[in-house]
């Protein structure tokens, strides 16, 4: 955040690092001490151990730690451990390892490992790093996904080849294995990631056709950020007495790497905040906001545009290459702002907020007018919604390996604490530094603002309550922010002048703009790009939207008088700051660097005054 810092703020070295110089944030794990064991003391291939050290994986994390020695010993395992804590390698050195040796002594072809993960961007990472933890073997070792949109005869002649390792969502597995393009006759290894979504997603009869095609004797790792009431179902489907790994970070650790705050405001704030947080660039750093649904996604793309505010978009509707594109580009530093919608959160957020225990049905935005008109749009979108292709495989909180994200915005609360949770474990993975934010709608002020009103922010006091609890179970606080209403409302005449512009119809038309130019860059210039891969960088998937939206250059733009006396310092201070980040130098977010005092202090010097660092800024756009 390049936020207002004052003497309670200490920012962390990476947000204060300018875009174009981020580095990584070094890593705690980095730093071995004689007592923890290295890779090499695991028991692994050396030529995995090799890849590891590429990687600069310095030394496992204690999950790593704990689990691949069980794995490798060939017990089945049920592990539960933090978001970001470096689960996928617990499962893919040890799968590994064993085919590496068995190849040793027997080449016979074939598939020894089937690994499901429950939505496709998921199963594509999860290639990606066997790819990587390969690399020193990779003659041996033949993984093939089963995430492309591609038909049955690619699949079957991609399946022809034997894989050794098979990675797929349960739905295209079962689909493969039914059709005998897929052999798991001899499977060795199972693994479920993300374990405890896996049902959410709709693949119970999957699963259970899946297990019942398997050999006897397969080994079953389920690997789960969460402990939930579906792991034992799947346990009891898979593997009836597995050694139960619950890992916990050492104790305030995980406080002391992620922020986590709230805001409570009014509907129409959300907005009025987000403008001046990025606007003002109050937040440093790459940023990931959840929203509830894709139009309102494309809605919070438009009103930033208004301002000249970049973001891209990730929703179920684009295509899975743009969708991998996007999160590979940010992951790059190439985009500071994703704007993802949480659509899984809302369809089963377990919301059970009602007293009665039940969960309740959440209407898409449109679908919650009063009157004839209301009724109207909503069959309209009704019916809009089911020509839409969807993209059920499709989730973006869960699993999914941003990396360096500096902050996670909630800008519409989750409908559930378990999703809070897949949502804030985009930032602050292995060991580095990182913030969440929530906007929390009060009962009071809900549907007081009818053009930005959602349906599912109703109870949003309710799900923060269980938000405090759960956390402050896993020793961690969730603290409120509260910004200066006054200083706000200078701002706020643009804020409205932008949402007017922002209409229904200049939504819908960038929302089919972009499907349109998304599919045709994914499906007809795939194989282009292919061939010419460095036509590729002049992509770009945060490009402007908003052509039917009213172009209004004045909002392009902060006029100095807009800002209260003495600049972005002002908006720092002890009324509006915003997060408190570690001091610059000092790093590094970690135990050993626990800041002493608050006393950063703004200078007045012009390096330091912040309105001449956001012109200079401006004119470098
Ligand atoms: N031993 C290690 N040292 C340093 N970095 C690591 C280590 N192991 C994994 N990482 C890195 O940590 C990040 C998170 O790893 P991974 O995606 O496996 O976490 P996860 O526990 O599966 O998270 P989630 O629950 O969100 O899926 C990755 O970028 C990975 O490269």
């Amino acid at each position: 955040m390049k936020r207002k810092l004052d003497q309670n703020d200490e920012p962390s070295p990476q947000q204060l690092q300018p875009k174009e110089t981020r580095e990584e944030q070094p890593k705690e794990q980095q730093k071995p001490t004689t007592a923890e064991p290295s890779f090499a003391d695991l028991g692994l291939d050396p030529r995995l151990v090799q890849a590891v050290a590429k990687q600069n994986f310095e030394k496992p994390t204690l999950v790593q730690q704990k689990a691949i020695p069980l794995a490798l010993q060939g017990q089945d395992v049920l592990c539960k451990a933090s978001t970001g804590s470096g689960k996928t390698a617990v499962y893919v050195l040890p799968l590994l390892s064993g085919i590496l040796k068995r190849k040793s002594t027997d080449a016979t072809p074939f598939t020894a490992a089937l690994i499901l993960a429950p939505t496709r961007e998921l199963a594509d990472q999860v290639f990606k790093v066997i790819e990587q933890f390969s690399a020193f073997c990779s003659k041996d070792i033949h993984a093939a996904k089963l995430t492309e949109n591609v038909s049955d005869a690619v699949q079957r002649s991609l399946l022809s080849n034997v894989p050794d390792i098979v990675v797929s969502t349960p739905a295209r597995a079962w689909h493969n294995i039914n059709s005998s393009a897929l052999s798991v006759d001899k499977l060795q290894y199972l693994v479920l990631d993300e374990a405890d979504l896996v049902l959410s997603y709709g693949y119970n009869e999957d699963m259970e056709n899946i297990s019942r095609s398997l050999p006897k004797g397969v080994q079953t790792i389920m690997m789960s950020a969460t402990l939930s009431a579906e792991l034992d179902t799947l346990k009891g489907i898979f593997c009836r007495n597995p050694t139960l790994l619950d890992v916990k970070e050492e104790l305030g650790d995980e406080d002391e790497k992620l922020a986590q705050f709230y805001v409570k405001c009014a509907e129409d704030d959300k907005w009025l905040l987000s403008y001046l947080i990025f606007k003002l660039q109050l937040i440093k750093g790459p940023c990931l906001i959840f929203v509830a649904d894709i139009d309102r996604a494309y809605r919070l793309k438009l009103f930033f545009e208004q301002f000249s505010i970049r973001s891209c978009i990730l929703n179920s509707e684009l295509p899975l290459n743009s969708r991998i594109k996007v999160i590979e580009e940010f992951n790059r530093g190439i985009y500071d702002i994703i704007i993802a919608s949480d659509e899984k959160s809302e369809v089963f957020g377990d919301l059970a907020i009602g007293e009665d225990g039940k969960s309740k049905d959440i209407k898409p935005e449109a679908e919650k007018k009063d009157g004839d008109a209301a009724e109207k749009e909503s069959e309209k979108s009704k019916k809009k919604r089911k020509t839409q292709k969807r993209d059920a495989e499709y989730g973006v909180s869960r699993g999914v390996d941003f990396r360096n994200v500096a902050a996670v915005i909630n800008f519409d609360l989750p409908t559930s604490a378990s999703s809070y949770i897949h949502r804030i474990g985009r930032t602050a993975r292995a060991g580095r530094t990182g913030m969440a934010l929530s906007f929390v709608i009060p009962s009071d002020q809900f549907g007081k603002h009818k053009p930005t009103s959602l349906k599912s922010t109703e109870h949003d006091e309710k799900i923060l309550a269980r938000i405090i609890r759960q956390q402050a179970k896993l020793n961690r606080k969730v603290e409120p922010y509260n910004f200066s209403k006054t200083q706000m409302d200078a701002f706020r005449y643009r804020m409205n002048d932008a949402l007017r512009a922002v209409t229904k119809v200049a939504i819908r038309e960038a929302r089919t703009r972009e499907l349109r130019q998304e599919l045709l860059r994914s499906e007809t210039l795939k194989r282009y790009f292919e061939e010419n891969p460095a036509e590729l960088a002049h992509l770009r998937h945060d490009g402007e939207l908003g052509r039917t939206t009213r172009q209004q250059p004045h909002l392009k733009h902060v006029p100095d008088y807009l800002l209260p006396n003495g600049g972005q310092k002002a908006l720092t201070s002890n009324q509006i700051g915003f997060v408190p980040f570690k001091k610059e130098g000092k790093d590094k977010g970690h135990k050993r660097n626990k800041p002493k005092g608050r006393s950063f202090k703004v200078g007045s010097g012009r390096k330091r005054d912040p309105l001449k660092t956001f012109k200079v800024r401006r004119k470098a756009k």
